[in-house]
C-alpha cells in the first residue's frame, strides 16, 4: 500500500531574518495506485510538497509519510523526475535506464527483460546506445521516465517534467505518461503549472491556494473521464474538445484565477 499522507503540514521558510509561513495546514491522502496533480500559484509550496514526500525537505510541523512510515530520507520506493533531465551524460540510454537496477542487485537477464520492457514502451527502441546529448530533449524525458518506471517504485513524484519540452513534444509525453499510467499503475504525485495537462492525466486535482499554501479544492477527475470514456478517444486533442474536459478545465481555470487575483490586491 504505497500511499501519501500529508498530515497537518506547515513550513516556515527564513527570508531576510524574517519567518515565512509557506505552507499551511496540508491535509491530503494520496491513495495507492492514485494519479493526483497539485496545480496552484508560482510560490505556493507545490515543489515543496514533493520535496517533502521525497525525502528532500522536511515541515515545520505535522507529518508526511508513505506507505505508513514518516519520511526521513530519500528512498528507492520513491522514484523523482524533475523538470531538467537528470540523466548521466556520460552513460548510454541503456546505462542511464540500467543504473538504479544494479544497485538493487537483479540479475543480468532480468535487468534486460525490464529495460527493454520500458524502453518499448516509451517508445525508445533502435536508441539504446545512444548518448543523452544525442537525443532531443523530449528523448531524454521520456528515458528519464523509463528509468524511473524501470525501478519499480511504489511512488513516482514528478516535479513539471514536462515544464521544458516545447509544445507538441509535450502533447506526445502526456499520451505516452497516460498510456503507461493506465498500463502500470502507480501513486503518482506530479507538479504543473498546465491546468490542462493535470486533467488529463490526473485522478485528482488538487488547486492550492497563493502562498500560505492550502489546499483550496480537490477535483474529482476519474469519475467523470471513466463516464464519459475518455480513454476511448484516439488522441488528447479529441478529449480536450469534449464538454466534460471543458468544464473541468474552465473550473480549475477560475479557481486559480482568483487566487491570482486575490493575491494582487
Ligand atoms: N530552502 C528554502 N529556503 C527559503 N525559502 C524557500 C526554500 N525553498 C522554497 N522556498 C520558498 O518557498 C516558497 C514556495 O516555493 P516552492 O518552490 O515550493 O513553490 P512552487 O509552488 O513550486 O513555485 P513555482 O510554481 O514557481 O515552481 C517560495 O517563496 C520559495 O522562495
Amino acid at each position: 500500500m504505497a500511499d501519501i499522507v500529508f498530515d497537518n503540514v506547515t513550513r516556515v521558510f527564513q527570508r531576510n531574518g524574517e519567518d515565512l509561513l509557506t505552507l499551511d495546514g496540508i491535509n491530503l491522502h494520496i491513495q495507492d495506485k492514485e494519479f493526483v496533480a497539485i496545480v496552484g500559484p508560482s510560490g505556493c509550496g507545490k515543489t515543496t510538497c514533493m520535496r517533502m514526500a521525497a525525502g528532500l525537505e522536511f515541515p515545520t510541523s505535522g507529518t508526511v509519510s508513505v506507505a505508513g512510515r514518516d519520511v526521513r530520507s530519500p528512498g528507492p520506493d520513491r522514484a523523482v523526475v524533475f523538470q531538467q533531465f537528470a540523466l548521466f551524460p556520460w552513460k548510454t540510454v541503456w546505462e542511464n535506464v540500467d543504473f538504479g537496477l544494479r544497485s538493487k542487485g537483479l540479475a543480468t537477464g532480468e535487468r534486460r527483460d525490464i529495460i527493454e520492457h520500458y524502453l518499448k514502451l516509451m517508445n525508445l527502441t533502435g536508441y539504446e546506445k545512444a548518448f543523452p546529448h544525442q537525443l532531443s530533449g523530449g528523448m531524454q524525458q521520456r528515458v528519464a521516465i523509463a528509468r524511473a518506471y524501470a525501478l519499480d517504485p511504489g511512488v513516482l513524484l514528478m516535479d513539471e517534467p514536462f515544464g521544458a519540452l516545447d509544445a507538441q513534444t509535450r502533447v506526445v509525453m502526456q499520451e505516452e505518461l497516460v498510456r503507461l499510467a493506465r498500463v502500470n499503475p502507480r501513486t503518482v504525485l506530479f507538479i504543473t503549472h498546465a491546468v490542462e495537462e493535470s486533467v488529463y492525466l490526473a485522478d485528482r486535482v488538487v488547486i492550492m491556494t497563493s502562498r500560505p499554501g492550502r489546499v483550496k479544492e480537490i477535483i474529482d477527475i476519474k469519475s467523470v473521464r471513466e463516464a464519459n470514456r475518455w480513454d476511448e478517444q484516439a488522441t488528447i486533442e479529441d478529449v480536450m474538445d469534449l464538454e466534460s474536459f471543458v468544464h473541468l478545465r474552465t473550473h480549475i481555470w477560475k479557481s486559480l484565477r482568483a487566487e491570482h487575483a486575490g493575491h494582487e490586491h
